[in-house]
């Protein structure tokens, strides 16, 4: 090839072909005259100034060199048989006929500069990507980790010139402006951005800018696929590495520079430093993003403990440990869900300098609806929570069965019908039945459809990386290609900010986009689905109009035109409802947000290992939902963008249930408030209540431990009762509502250590105190929250503990029939002369009970009224007991509950199944033993009333 009929600018053009470095390829020219060859030479002896670092580590070895020169030579000679790479080539090299190791480029390094130069352009796969991607960089910045950003004045006009070619953005939005800012002058950055706001971009375009690398962290595999399949859509190449990335080469290209956006999973870049330090040195990384950040924290709602070892990234990537570096490599966090508190834990978490450019954009999402609704969420009720959304998706399904071309819904098949996942998830629901009900009838089909197989590969607990992969369908990046091309950006509207825009679309129907509907387990998930399938819904695949899946499934992901989310089942905290609930609606249009919950049942934590400290932070996580679902009188939206520290003002959102049906009547509850304050605070007055009076009553010290124990708002409302008629036909849950209204107002407190959901142990406070004291006739006016109005709209069905413990245990019960017994026309009995022996109750009643035997005889040698003094005492006591007992009842049936959600969760993954079927057992044993000897206690407190009797009529 070489030879003085070329002319040297000919050979240099050659050379940059070949891959080499515009100046290497000029030097060598006029180092060896116009001959290829001989140039070639020159550069890979390395004559040339190689652009590589001179640091020992990091220098490719004279072997890459070589091999680069090689590969180069073999790309260029096989270029007519090139293909362009798909996305899927990165991901699942598996599945698909590898290419040949003489056309991959993969035992080469990338420079910056032939990044920047486009001097790889003939290269297939990544190459070619970051070439198309260069091609569309007007005029990439010219910059380097040992230079200052050249920024230039007209940056944005850059950022919005790359914006237009490849997403289709006519500007970037303020907040990504801002992030940019910052970056661009070296600055960490925190973005707090509503969910679906486009945080993504905001680390995206540094690599378009510089063609440096961005390496993202980021939890979930599922949010990395998603995301490359986008960035491929627009030519910018891009990879994920973790667990589930099932091609090792993958990795070594990655860290080579053949990539511009790198996701990689918190635990897998822990271990990629050195190679991560080799590829700063070599083409650059502009920037470490770490998205979803919020897993930083153990304030968080998912907190990963890897994420918390990611300070490693300033440690490592700062001026002062890279000498090449003149600033430290920046670091963007981003979230949606960031409390102020979580906030925190994120710059000391990663070490983010002082100068941390926050950005924050409001939480407010206007075009979401929110509503809670009251449901058992169980089986019985799916009949009337989901009659509505049958009727959405089955209601046309006829008409559209006609319309619909046969589609075959399959997973593993999606690819072969060069629908993404996204389109997928939106339409197939109709040709889907066409199908089924021509192969085997509509039921058999249906459920042949939603069995396991199709359902998210997730499970309900995770604490390592791999329970976080998902598994995803095939797709390919070309079509993908050609659809945006043909199409443009997705349809997407300004979501109404204005309150009379909000108004306006309240107005609209709700479109029939596809739906998510969240649970706690995997069972639920099936069972939901098979439900729906039944009613000709399709249900539970991805491909399908709605979803039924656990919490793993979606963060980040953006799906457009979601058009409901539904939580069946209370979630876990407020940060992880609002995150699932802000995946709808991103395209801007009216979508709906209902949580169904139990709201006469405090949630329960799904069975996960916690610390004592995480517990506790879990249930206070817990609590603020529960609260949420309480609230009847403030704005859902407001009640979440101010959990997250935004201060919302006097504005509504004006679409919520609360906001459009209007708080309840306030109720002026002041003796209600009066009487529970006076009872609790009698009970803290009393300060010789239980001082060793009863010591003859109470066998051990746990028996006394027991008794002296805290007493609950159950004990107290039954105190209430005792003391007032108008009180007794008022349900507990009624006063449980009134308990945290009042701990609200500052009037009690929880005196328990442990961090209950719901207020259990009330104590007063001096706030609560004055209240009392202060005689002033003014109302305390009051909006009933949720349980409050539910318990006034229907009674309490009673367990069959609480069925009979509501005998004798309950105070009014008990006053009825102690007053029929009095008044009866029955002589006055003599009492019997009976022998001790006879009194004598069953030790192992007592002993569960914890009264010594010897409190049952009526101390003899009293006087009449002497004894019937400690009669009353007597009867005062056992009335206590067995409500401690009952309480007592319930925690065993809580407690039998509980073990049976674990043997739920455990069967799905298939873990000490027998030792929680044992478990559960042992606690059903215990409970019921307990139950026999409750109702033996039930017959001797009977005949010590008959006692009472017999001493008050004789
Ligand atoms: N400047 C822009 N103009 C118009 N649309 C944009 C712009 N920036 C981003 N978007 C679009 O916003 C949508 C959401 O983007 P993205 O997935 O980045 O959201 P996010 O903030 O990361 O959400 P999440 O918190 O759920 O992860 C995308 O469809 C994206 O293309
Ligand atoms: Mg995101």
């Amino acid at each position: 090839m070489g030879g003085n009929d070329v002319s040297s600018d000919q050979v240099v053009e050659k050379l940059i072909e070949m891959g080499f470095e515009n100046s290497d390829a000029v030097e060598a020219v006029k180092a060896v005259g116009p001959s290829v060859d001989a140039a070639v030479e020159y550069v890979l002896n390395g004559c040339g100034r190689d652009n590589l670092s001179s640091s020992t580590n990091s220098q490719p070895s004279s072997r890459d060199f070589k091999s680069l020169g090689k590969r180069v030579m073999t790309s260029s000679q096989c270029k007519g048989q090139m293909r362009q790479s798909r996305i899927w080539d990165h991901f699942q090299s598996t599945s698909k006929p590898k290419r040949s190791r003489g056309n991959d480029l993969s035992d080469g390094v990338v420079s910056r500069s032939q990044v920047l130069h486009g001097s790889v352009e003939e290269h297939k796969g990544p190459f070619l990507l970051i070439n198309s991607q260069l091609e569309n960089v007007a005029e990439p910045f010219q910059v380097s980790c040992t230079e200052e950003l050249d920024v230039g004045s007209n940056w944005e006009s850059k950022v919005n010139s790359l914006l237009r070619k490849h997403f289709g953005y006519s500007s970037l939005k303020r907040f990504q402006k801002e992030a940019l800012a910052a970056w661009l002058t070296h600055q960490d950055c925190l973005v707090l951005a509503a969910t679906g706001s486009g945080k993504s971009l905001s680390f995206q375009i540094p690599a378009l800018l510089t063609g440096k690398v961005v390496v993202v962290v980021s939890p979930l595999i599922s949010l990395m696929h998603d995301q490359c399949l986008k960035l491929s859509k627009h030519g910018v190449s891009a990879c994920f590495l973790g667990s589930g990335q099932p091609d090792s080469s993958v990795e070594q290209k990655a860290m080579r520079g053949m990539y511009s956006i790198i996701y990689v999973c918190p635990e897998t870049i822990l271990r990629l430093i050195k190679p991560l330090q080799r590829l700063a040195e070599n083409r650059g990384i502009a920037l470490f993003a770490v998205d979803e950040v919020h897993c930083i924290s153990k304030w968080g709602h998912d907190f990963r403990p890897d994420y918390g070892r990611l300070s490693i990234l300033r440690e490592n990537f700062s001026a002062r440990s890279l000498k090449f570096l003149k600033y430290n490599i920046p670091i963007m966090a981003l979230t949606a869900t960031a409390t102020v508190r979580v906030r925190q834990d994120i710059l000391d978490s990663l070490c983010l300098s002082n100068e941390t450019k926050f950005v924050v954009t409001s939480f407010f999402r206007p075009n979401l609806r929110f509503s809670v609704k009251h449901s058992r969420t169980s089986a019985p009720s799916y009949g009337t929570d989901f009659s509505q959304l049958i009727d959405v998706y089955a209601r046309n399904k006829k008409i559209d069965e006609m319309k619909q071309p046969s589609v075959s819904c399959e997973f593993h098949c999606q690819s072969d019908s060069d629908n993404s996942y996204a389109s997928d998830f939106n339409d197939i629901e109709e040709s889907d039945d066409e199908n089924s009900g021509k192969e085997n009838g509509p039921n058999s089909s249906r459920e042949r459809q939603m069995s396991v197989e199709y359902l998210e590969n997730d499970v309900d607990i995770f604490q390592h990386v791999e329970d976080w992969d998902v598994a995803y369908g095939e797709f390919g990046g070309q079509v993908l290609c050609e659809e945006w091309n043909s199409h443009g950006p997705p349809e997407t509207i300004d979501p109404p900010n204005k309150p009379e825009e909000r108004l306006r679309i309240l107005q609209e129907p709700l479109e029939r986009g596809p739906t998510i509907i969240y649970v706690p387990t995997r069972k639920e998930t099936l069972s939901i689905a098979k439900y729906l399938c039944k009613f000709g819904v399709k249900a539970a695949a991805y491909n399908a109009a709605v979803v039924v899946a656990t919490m793993a499934f979606g963060m980040g992901i953006d799906k457009l035109n979601v058009r409901r989310i539904i939580h069946y089942g209370w979630p876990q905290s407020l940060e992880a409802y609002y995150q699932e609930a802000g995946r709808a609606g991103r395209d801007g249009k009216l979508a709906d947000c209902i949580l169904y919950a139990n709201l006469s049942r405090v949630p329960t934590l799904l069975p996960s290992k916690r610390s004592e400290e995480q517990s506790r932070r879990a249930y206070r996580m817990l609590s603020e939902i529960f609260r949420y679902g309480m609230n009847t009188s403030c704005c859902r939206a407001k009640i979440l963008v101010e959990y997250f520290g935004e201060d919302f003002g006097d504005e509504k959102c004006l679409l919520c249930d609360v906001c459009v049906d209007g708080p309840p009547n306030m109720q002026d509850l002041k003796e209600e408030a009066n009487i529970l304050m006076q009872i609790i605070a009698a009970r803290y007055a009393e300060s010789s209540f239980m001082d060793g009076s009863c010591d003859d009553f109470l066998c051990s010290d746990i028996d006394r431990q027991k008794f002296l124990a805290k007493p609950n708002l159950r004990t107290f409302v039954g105190k209430i009762r005792e003391q007032s008629q108008n009180f007794v036909t008022t349900e507990l849950l009624w006063w449980k509502g009134l308990a945290r209204i009042m701990e609200a107002k500052g009037f009690i407190r929880e005196g328990d250590d442990k961090i209950h959901v719901q207020i259990k142990f009330p104590e007063p406070t001096k706030r609560g105190l004055a209240f009392l004291q202060s005689e002033s006739d003014k109302a305390f006016c009051v909006y009933p929250e949720a349980d409050m109005l539910l318990s006034m709209r229907k009674p309490t069905a009673y367990s069959s503990f609480s069925n009979w413990g509501k005998g004798w245990a309950d105070p009014e019960i008990r006053r009825q029939r102690l007053e029929k017994i009095w008044s009866s026309n029955r002589k006055p009995r003599k009492p019997r002369k009976r022998k001790s022996k006879k009194h004598l109750p069953d030790t192992s009643t007592s002993r569960v009970i914890g009264f010594s035997t010897s409190f049952f005889f009526v101390l003899p040698g009293l006087k009449k009224w002497q004894r019937q003094q400690v009669l009353i005492e007597k009867l005062r006591i056992i009335s206590q007991a067995l409500e401690q007992a009952e309480e007592r009842a319930m925690r065993f049936q809580e407690r039998h509950d509980r073990i049976l959600g674990q043997i739920c969760s455990y069967y799905m993954v298939n873990q000490d199944l027998e030792d929680a079927l044992a478990g559960a057992r042992a606690a059903m044993n215990e409970a019921l033993e307990f139950a026999v000897g409750l109702r033996k206690m039930q017959l001797l407190i009977l005949r010590s009333i008959d006692e009472v009797d017999a001493f008050y009529l004789g």
